[in-house]
């Protein structure tokens, strides 16, 4: 039986059961820190992807649907639909809206998919990403703050249009409801996370400004942020000291030849490495980043350097690199109190 609520479904687990050939292997399409997700298709065609959560979040029922519902009324072209979710005993299952093209992460790290990304995707997915994150920030009824924006969270329509996803999800499993800006339990990826949601559990959408700083230095750079530049310090640092040298440039991913948009590609940089400053408050919000990356003529700021950049290693190229990525869905840290 299925509950109706305008566009939101509160499904039966058997047609879960059904939809995913009982959640069989050949349907599962990965596992993230919530829990694996399968495809899915209905009798009528429709084709979903089913994430079943794999930590209780400690809610019952009602509770939980109307938390999801609540997440499912936040829609948006660069938002994955949350078309409904199911419930039964233990089991927590949230239904989305099944995207074929895989995630950002799939194409930007891999030499060859990489190709298939050029600029004009390229920035068309930053500036998606950006108007998704300024909804979830300002426009949408609810103020969400993302907390784990990475390129495995963007995933790509059949167009290459950028839909984030997992928005929400943080709230769900936050230790409490109510709209403190401290969490006992981290949810995000080392390489994103701003320094005071790592070290001090403090989020804030300014946390979601850093994740969005990062996450365009690897659109524009084809890198990511741990691994492959281990020789210069992160690619944070890489990336602001080349922009004081004036030679951006050679950040730009090679798979991108040089072209008459290195103007936009520079305006791109500069706009990322105000978005990985340091402190919050320096940070831009995601209004500005859009009104800096549709005003091309907008005078930009000079960025003060990036978080997790030390000036005493910034001529050693062989400093180790300070992020790790791996996620931290389950890790708890103490809690800060709020000033
Ligand atoms: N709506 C969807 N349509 C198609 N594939 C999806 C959808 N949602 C998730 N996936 C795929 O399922 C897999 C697991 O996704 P999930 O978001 O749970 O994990 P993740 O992003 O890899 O990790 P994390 O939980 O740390 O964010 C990924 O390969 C992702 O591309």
């Amino acid at each position: 039986m299925e509950t109706e609520l305008a566009d939101f479904s509160v499904f039966d687990f058997n047609q879960i059961l059904e939809a995913t050939d009982n959640f069989s292997e050949e349907n599962k399409l990965g596992e993230g820190g919530f829990g694996p997700v399968y495809k899915g298709c209905f009798p009528d065609g429709v084709e979903i992807a089913v994430k079943r959560l794999d930590s209780d979040s400690g809610q019952g029922f009602i509770e939980f649907k109307n938390e999801v519902e609540l997440i499912a009324k936040l829609q948006h072209r660069n938002l994955v639909r949350l078309m409904g979710c199911c419930s039964q005993g233990e089991e927590k299952i949230l239904v989305y809206e099944y995207l074929p093209n895989k995630s950002l992460d799939f194409f930007i790290f891999d030499e060859d998919r990489k190709a298939l990304l050029d600029w004009d995707t390229r920035i068309a997915i930053i500036v998606g990403t950006a108007e998704g994150l300024l909804y979830l920030h300002k426009h949408s009824r609810l103020r969400v703050i993302h907390r784990d924006l990475k390129p495995s969270n963007i995933l790509l329509d059949s167009e290459m249009n950028a839909k984030i996803s997992d928005f929400g999800l943080a709230k769900i499993f936050s230790s409490n409801n109510t709209d403190t800006d401290t969490t006992r339990k981290v949810v995000g990826t080392y390489g994103y996370m701003a320094p005071e949601y790592a070290s001090h559990g403090i989020f804030s959408i300014k946390s979601d400004v850093f994740s969005f700083g990062v996450l365009t230095l690897e659109i524009v750079s084809g890198k990511r942020n741990s691994h492959e530049c281990g020789a210069f310090i992160n690619l944070l640092g890489h990336a602001w000291q080349l922009f004081e040298e004036e030679s951006w440039s050679e950040l730009i991913d090679a798979a991108l030849v040089p072209n008459i948009y290195s103007m936009e590609m520079m305006r791109c940089i500069n706009i990322a490495l105000l978005c990985v400053q340091e402190n919050a408050v320096d940070r831009p919000t995601m209004l500005d980043v859009i009104a800096m990356l549709s005003n091309k003529t907008m005078i930009l700021q000079k960025p003060k350097h990036p978080a997790y950049f030390s000036l005493s290693t910034a001529g050693n190229k062989e400093a180790p690199t300070t992020t790790q990525s791996c996620s931290v869905n389950d890790v708890t840290i103490s809690t800060v109190t709020p000033r």
